[in-house]
């Protein structure tokens, strides 16, 4: 899971830091799809719902899905936060022996309540048809994967902190001294790369989330009588889910990260 931030320490380089964060956009759009299949389903959702969970039964899917997690030692890489930490099982399996890559300050920085409150609050209406098939149980771990692989895309931003910061300590270092978010904000924002990325997820979800027919001009028919509909997750929303959220939290955690780098 965390190949990245091992043995590979000393060849941590932003090429591939960058190349990392392209294979988790297939991971993050295919999970979308994924939960795309289902409708809303909002009774798995609603706390009380159903007497014999605490919660709701979403809040039961994730918490006992992280405790088995936590046991096989997922929570043990620095890019993998629960979404309920609260009384977690430690891992079962000895620790890795490899030299930590980044500054322990990795470890405090969790921004998973902001992820949640976004996923369920304004992107899953975006994408998920309005209805309720009963299906909570796949609908509920569908959520938790799509969570799951956002989450470990945004906390990536302790390795793209790490290497921006190892490529110019000089110019991050004022700037970490006089605790100034906002000149390291400006020192890690790269405007071309965010314009390449919105664009590449939004083409990937149109490559990824489209109808496969084995009639050639099934596809033509669409194109032009029903252009929105014609993939399984609407394009627009994946790149607005890039542009709103994924890159300004990843960024969010570079700075937090960076704050305390020198610590
Ligand atoms: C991740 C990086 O840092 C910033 C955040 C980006 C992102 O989340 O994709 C893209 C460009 C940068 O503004 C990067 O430089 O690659």
């Amino acid at each position: 899971m965390a190949a990245e931030s091992n043995s590979k320490s000393d060849i941590l380089t932003l090429e591939k830091v960058r190349e990392a964060l392209i294979k988790q956009e297939d991971t993050i759009i295919s999970r979308l799809i994924q939960r795309a299949n289902f409708p809303l389903n909002s009774p798995a959702y609603d706390e009380g719902k159903f007497p014999s969970f605490p919660g709701s039964l979403l809040q039961f899917v994730v918490k006992e899905t992280e405790a088995l997690q936590s046991k096989v030692g997922r929570y043990e890489s620095p890019e993998e936060h629960p979404f309920f930490p609260e009384s977690l099982p430690p891992s079962l399996l000895p620790l890795p022996a490899n030299p930590p890559v980044l500054h322990p300050a990795a470890g405090s920085i969790n921004i998973n309540e902001k992820i949640w409150e976004f996923y369920f609050d304004e992107l899953l209406p975006l994408f998920a048809a309005p209805g309720d098939d009963g299906s909570y149980a796949s609908t509920a771990s569908s959520d938790l994967d799509c969570l799951q692989a956002i989450s470990r895309r945004i906390h990536y931003g302790y390795y793209v902190a790490e290497v921006k910061f190892k490529g110019s300590p000089q110019d991050y270092e004022p700037a970490i001294h006089d605790q100034d978010r906002d000149s390291l904000m400006k020192l890690l924002t790269f405007v071309d790369v965010e314009e390449m990325v919105k664009k590449r997820v939004e083409k990937k979800a149109k490559v990824f989330g489209q109808e496969v027919s084995l009639v050639d001009n099934a596809n033509a028919k669409t194109d032009k009588h029903n252009a929105s509909e014609k993939y399984k997750v609407d394009p627009s929303v994946v790149s607005r889910l890039y542009e709103e959220w994924i890159m300004p939290l990843t960024k969010l955690v570079q700075v937090e990260y960076l704050l305390r780098r020198l610590d």
